[in-house]
């Protein structure tokens, strides 16, 4: 049976990403909807020929609202407050939505959390797969190496981005924290700047780098007197966000309501 997609933010740099994603994943994913904002001047235009990849037969829309009826699943990488009335539209449709969007404030989070008790959701803040066996690796390193190292998250990405730290940033900083036990509202540290006094053991840093085209990297370095562990990925691409998107967008459909991430999609 053929899952029927829908993108919205269909103009951005991963909508145009995810329409090409969809068009190299086989027959039983299809392209049934994209959408822009109503006042874009792309609502109309081809998907395809948006995206690049030639006329594909779907003309950008301006509502979700008027397409969802034609959909089995929602990709949504857009901005939180779009997310939020996106994933609104899905629950009271009963469709399923992939959510890729990242920087959600605590209200934006339980709208989300809220929608999960009525339809299928897999939100993930990076949906490659080299970034979740990151996740796995960096349990794996915070139980051996534990409390006796300093943890520092170091992520760069393209001048563009809107929020920080990275969703993936803040995803790896909850993986280590969680695996030692420690509560990262209480620990974390968002850089650092004139007499801030010596590194205290439990704290988890975090720095940011913005600048040109740099797709997304992060490095976790746990740091020991006299060794360093550094676990470290790096995206060249935005269809290694993509590919992964759309095969969570394949798997989702039946499931039962529930929150998801990509790492159940990809059985970590
Ligand atoms: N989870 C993952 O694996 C990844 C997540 N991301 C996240 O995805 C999100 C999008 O990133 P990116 O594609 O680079 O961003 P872009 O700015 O390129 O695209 C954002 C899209 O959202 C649309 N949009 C913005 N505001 C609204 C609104 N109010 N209503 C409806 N649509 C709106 C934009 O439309 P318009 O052009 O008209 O403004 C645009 O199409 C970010 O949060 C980013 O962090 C990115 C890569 C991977
Ligand atoms: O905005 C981006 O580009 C990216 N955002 C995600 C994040 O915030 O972690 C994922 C990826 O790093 C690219």
């Amino acid at each position: 049976m053929t899952t029927r997609i829908g993108i919205t933010g269909a103009a951005g740099r991963m909508g145009k990403t995810l329409i090409e994603a969809v068009s190299l994943a086989g027959d039983e994913l299809q392209l049934a909807a994209a959408i822009e904002r109503p006042e874009s001047s792309l609502v109309g235009a081809d998907a395809g020929e948006l995206a690049g990849i030639g006329k594909i037969d779907v003309a950008v829309s301006a509502s979700l609202e008027d397409v969802i009826g034609n959909i089995d699943v929602l990709i949504d990488f857009t901005i939180p407050a779009a997310t939020v009335a996106n994933v609104q539209v899905c629950a009271a449709a009963g469709t399923a939505i992939v959510i890729g969007t990242t920087g959600f404030d605590d209200a934006q989070q339980a709208v989300i959390d809220d929608a999960a008790t009525k339809i299928p959701l897999c939100k993930a803040t990076n949906f490659s797969t080299g970034v979740n066996l990151c996740f796995k690796l960096l349990e794996v390193a915070t139980q051996v190496l534990g409390n006796d190292v300093d943890i520092e998250i170091v992520e760069a990405h393209h001048r563009h981005k809107i929020d920080a730290p990275s969703g993936t940033a803040l995803s790896m900083g909850e993986v280590v924290a969680d695996t030692l036990g420690r509560d990262l509202k209480q620990v974390a540290v968002y850089g650092r700047e004139g007499q801030t006094g010596a590194r205290e053991r439990d704290t988890i840093g975090f720095a940011t780098v913005r600048g040109g085209d740099v797709v997304g990297d992060h490095t976790v370095s746990f740091m020991a007197d006299g060794e360093r562990v550094e676990i470290t990925h790096k995206a060249s691409s935005r269809m290694s966000f993509g590919r992964g998107a759309v095969r969570a967008a394949g798997w989702l459909p039946g499931k039962a309501p529930g929150f998801y991430d990509m790492r159940d999609v990809l059985g970590l």
